[in-house]
Formats: structure tokens, sequence, C-alpha cells
């Protein structure tokens, strides 16, 4: 497969071509949306734009990020099985503090947020409609700014004694899948799909590499044998939640964030989510934001209820 993918370079790079006209016209785009600052109403328009831009924005200024449903998840799994690691570190996500106030406006939307979340983990954070949830997953994506406050990568020792002073959080390091991720797919085939945000002239080394990170995600998605052609629009629900996951997962992100990532999907699809974020725990930390809590208990190491006003809480999800 990965042979396959390499031979289609040169139809790549007239794809990329085409991509930086496209480019354009979605910058285009983007200036007409609503501003991220602009206050949005109540009603799902403007959040839908607010999320339609930030979906854009993932994809052309880190690398892209998003998912779906399956047949169980494939045994070529991302990086394989699970290694004995014989270390005496391990990483922890580190949120201290932040808070973030939309340019232009009067409120906070977070408030002094912090948590930890160590790496190989499962963080779900559930609260009320409107809470700041979103905002959240938007800053540590970097997507926004945040008005104050840190977003690190601690080295700790076995202990829990940090081993070195704290790293700032790379936005390249993490993906990011929005909620209802096929709403905003772009392309007509797959392989465009997949490939939107790519370097456009990368050597051969590189697109060899690409490649074969293509073929890992797609793997560890159970998506491996799908025809590149086909019409991303065209896959059932659960197989483009699957899409937009193996798009992150090619730039091998760090840190996964999944906002929502069950909503919409019918109730085998939601079985085939909750089985894939299973399998992709193990090779990756992942933060959640969800209403379907019961589903997901299973996975969660650690919980948050965010509080309307944008007030964090480590809490163990109600039963
Ligand atoms: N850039 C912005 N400017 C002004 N207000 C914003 C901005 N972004 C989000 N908001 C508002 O902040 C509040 C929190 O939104 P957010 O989408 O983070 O909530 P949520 O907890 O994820 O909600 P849900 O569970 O419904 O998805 C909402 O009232 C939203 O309209």
């Amino acid at each position: 497969m990965a042979r396959r993918l390499f031979s289609m370079s040169t139809e790549l790079e007239d794809l990329q071509e085409k991509r930086s006209e496209e480019s354009e016209q979605s910058s285009h785009f983007i200036s007409r949306l609503p501003h991220k600052s602009r206050t949005p109403g109540p009603s799902g328009s403007t959040t839908e734009s607010r999320m339609a831009t930030s979906s854009l924005l993932a994809r052309y200024q880190s690398p892209p990020a998003r998912i779906e449903s399956l047949p169980k998840p494939s045994r070529c799994f991302f990086r394989t099985s699970r290694v004995l690691r014989i270390s005496s570190h391990y990483k922890s996500f580190e949120v201290r503090d932040l808070s973030y106030r939309p340019p232009g406006t009067q409120q906070n939307l977070l408030n002094e947020v912090s948590l930890s979340l160590p790496e190989k983990s499962f963080g779900l954070i559930f609260g009320r409609s409107g809470s700041g949830k979103t905002t959240l997953l938007q800053i540590l994506a970097g997507l926004s700014q945040p008005t104050s406050g840190y977003i690190h990568i601690q080295r700790l020792a076995n202990d829990g004694k940090p081993v070195q002073p704290p790293e700032a959080l790379s936005p390249e390091r993490v993906g990011i899948v929005f909620q209802f991720p096929e709403r905003y797919f772009l392309a007509e085939s797959v392989l465009e799909e997949v490939t939107f945000g790519w370097p456009r002239r990368a050597d051969s080394l590189a697109k060899e590499k690409l490649a074969s990170r293509l073929e890992a995600a797609f793997c560890s998605v159970g998506l491996k044998g799908i025809s590149f052609d086909k019409d991303p629009h065209s896959l059932s629900g659960g197989f483009k939640r699957r899409l937009a996951l193996a798009i992150q997962l090619v730039q091998k992100p760090d840190l996964l964030l999944l906002d929502e990532p069950l909503a919409g999907l019918d109730w085998k699809a939601r079985v085939d989510v909750v089985n894939l974020i299973k399998h992709l725990k193990m090779e990756l930390t992942i933060l959640v934001v969800s209403h379907d809590l019961k589903e997901l208990s299973s996975l969660v190491d650690q919980s948050w209820r965010m509080e309307m006003g944008g007030v964090l809480k480590e809490e163990p999800l109600p039963v």
C-alpha cells in the first residue's frame, strides 16, 4: 500500500497545485465568515460558521486534525502493540490557570482552568452546553490564544516529580477532531481530503514518509483497503468519522482532542467509535468533550466538569 501511495506522488503534486488555488478560495471563504472574536448570537448559525472557520484554520495553520464507525480496528495498528516501556520518566500535559476572553468582549469564557493528563491516558470533560468546553479544546489546539495561563508538557519521574522545566506544547503536536467533522470535508475524493494541507513540493523522502504515515493511520482506524477515489461524502457516518480521525493521525499527534466524537452516529457506529478510541488510547493521550458519559465511561482515566462561566473542576463521572 505504501508503494502504491508513493507512486501517486505525481498525481498528488498536481492535486496540490489545485489545492493552492483552492487555498486562496478557502482563505476568501474564511475572510467571509464571521470573525472568531465576534460575539455569537444564540442561534446555531454563527456557531456553525465559527466551527467551519476553526476547522479550516486547523487544516491550514497546523497539520490537519479530526473522526468515525467501523469494523473492528485492524490489527495493523498504528505503531503496533503496546511496547514495554523501560523508562523512569513519563510525560504529562499540563494546563495551568488558563483564562480566555475573546477580543472585544467583556467576559471571560474560561476562568483559570487547570488540568493535567498523563500520556496515554483518556480524559473526559463534561458539563452544560455553553459552559466553554469546545472553547478550551480550540485553545489547546492552538486555534485561539489564551488571555493568560500556560499549556505545557512536563516530564515527570515515576514518583511524579518534574525532571526538567516544562516545555510549551506546540500546536503541531496536537490533533483535533471537531464535532460533526464530516460537515467540513472539502474534497471530492478520499485522497484529496486526506492530503489537504500537505507540503506542495515535498521531496521524495518526505513523500515516502507521509505515505507510510498515511498507511499506518488508515490501518489504525480500519480504513485499509478503502478506495482513494471514493467521494468522502458518500461514506457511511462511521467511516466519515474514521477518515476525519485518520487525517489527524497522519501527523502523529501526541495529544488528540475529540469534540463530541459520538454525536449524530447510530448505535452501531457509536460502539465502533468507542472501540476505536479504546485502541488509540494505547498509543495516544486523548482528551474528549462529550455528553455521552455512559458510553465512554469504561475508557475514562480522569474527568472534569466544566461549570457555567468556564470554571473546570475535577469530578468523577455522575453515576
Ligand atoms: N469567539 C467567541 N466570542 C464570543 N463568544 C464565544 C466565542 N466562542 C464561543 N463563545 C461563546 O462561549 C460560550 C461557550 O461556547 P462553547 O462552544 O465553548 O461551549 P460548550 O460547552 O462546548 O457547549 P456545547 O456543549 O453546546 O458544545 C457560548 O455561549 C458561545 O457562544
